[in-house]
């Protein structure tokens, strides 16, 4: 891959804890059925599974956010779920019901009777998207790359989809945990391979969704989640195209392990509201940068209610010398299917308040440059 110079690298800088002019932005699930044009690409596709696999529909949908919002960052359109079905598992969606694996993994026998992927051949579609996107994108911004966590990936594949408790997965931790560890490790090696593909293939940071690792009490989050994250941490390509490749961890609902999370090897952690920036700060100090900490149904106040929060996490963005790096989860608030007249306008209502708080931001951070894409009012939302 050639490397064309990056026009916007204030992400890769905050992560790399360098000065920047302005905190950088991106969203989980930036892309998605919030946005109209999304539903047609995924119409076109025919399901989302579909929409993952062919790699023209997901740049493009990975690019629709970027013609909206004011974003530092595009993240490759795909799902945590793709190493599971490439394992053989079946991965499938059934509408209102989230993700749901043909195949389940609950004895030491279907452990051991999984292989990992061959990142390069059994996902090549990933890895054709990732370089479709870089070009496209054509160095306007940095391109995000992720995978689910071994933790998360086996709540999935030992319970079949999502689980309110976790029966089958934490029966087998506390039963036979010589096959929880079978199958983790199994998942490690899956990631770490996943992972340096899509770097290879031209993912310019890297970022791991331990979404379910706060389920755990501490000393099992330390032996079943964090220990396999450091292990993939550690076989990371950290360097690639002339540039260090950043690892971001995010365990949702971690907030009480950050000092543990932060020696992993990571240069970031994604922390979830319920860790206030500024302790985060205090408790990591300088290892690594931080992103992340707004409640996505902020969203879904009106715009003076939205930005006293959004501020705070401003001014304690600043206080730590601007190397917090914004995350806004918006994927849980987001309503399913966008169809009907009071979802639209709460959906109007969420875009509405993303630039008040952009606005706002900037009018209150004085020393900041005005950024006039921030007080330009995008077009998009006058014809929501
Ligand atoms: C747990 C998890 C999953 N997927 C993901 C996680 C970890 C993050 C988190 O904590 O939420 C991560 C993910 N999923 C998706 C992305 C794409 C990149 C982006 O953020 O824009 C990313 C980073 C697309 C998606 N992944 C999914 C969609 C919705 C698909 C659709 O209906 O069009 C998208 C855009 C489907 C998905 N995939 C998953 C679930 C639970 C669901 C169903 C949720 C729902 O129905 O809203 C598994």
């Amino acid at each position: 891959m050639t490397t064309t110079p990056l026009q916007n690298d204030r992400f890769l800088r905050a992560l790399a804890r360098q000065p920047v002019d302005r905190t950088p932005v991106w969203m989980m699930r930036q892309a998605g059925r919030y946005l109209p044009e999304y539903r047609a690409s995924r119409a076109d596709a025919g399901s989302f599974m579909d929409l993952c696999r062919n790699h023209d529909l997901a740049c493009e949908v990975t690019l629709q956010p970027l013609e909206r919002y004011p974003l530092d960052a595009a993240i490759l359109f795909s799902d945590i779920l793709t190493i599971p079905d490439a394992m053989g598992l079946g991965l499938y969606f059934e509408t209102g019901e989230g993700p749901k694996f043909r195949k389940t993994v609950r004895t030491s026998e279907e452990v051991a009777a999984l292989s990992v992927p061959d990142a390069e051949r059994d996902l090549d579609y990933v890895m054709r998207a990732v370089s479709t996107i870089r070009r496209e994108l054509n160095g306007r911004m940095p391109l995000i790359g992720f995978s689910g966590s071994p933790w998360t990936l086996a709540t999935y594949m030992v319970e079949g989809g999502s689980s309110k408790d976790f029966r089958h997965l934490k029966t087998m931790l506390y039963d036979t945990p010589d096959t929880m560890h079978q199958l983790l490790d199994t998942l490690a090696h899956a990631v770490t391979d996943y992972l340096n593909a899509q770097i290879r293939a031209g993912a310019q940071a890297v970022q791991i969704f331990d979404t379910w690792g706060g389920a755990l009490s501490t000393p099992a989050y330390l032996e079943f989640s964090l220990r396999y994250m450091e292990q993939i941490v550690s076989g990371l390509i950290r360097e690639h195209d002339g540039r260090h490749v950043p690892v971001i961890l995010f365990t949702k609902n971690g907030g009480q392990w950050l000092e543990h999370i932060a020696c992993a090897g990571a240069d970031a952690l994604g922390i979830d509201w319920s860790t206030e920036l500024s302790d985060a700060r205090a408790r990591v100090g300088h290892k690594v940068a931080l992103q992340g900490n707004l409640d996505p149904n902020v969203l879904f106040a009106r715009p003076r209610l939205s930005a006293p929060k959004w501020l705070g996490c401003w001014r304690a963005t600043v206080t730590a010398l601007a190397t917090c790096l914004t995350w806004v989860t918006v994927s849980a608030s987001l309503p399913t299917p966008i169809t009907s007249p009071p979802l639209w306008r709460r959906c109007t209502n969420s875009a509405r308040s993303i630039t008040a708080i952009f606005q706002r931001t900037q009018t209150h951070s004085t020393q900041e440059p005005i950024d006039e894409r921030f007080t330009r009012r995008p077009v998009v939302y006058r014809s929501l």
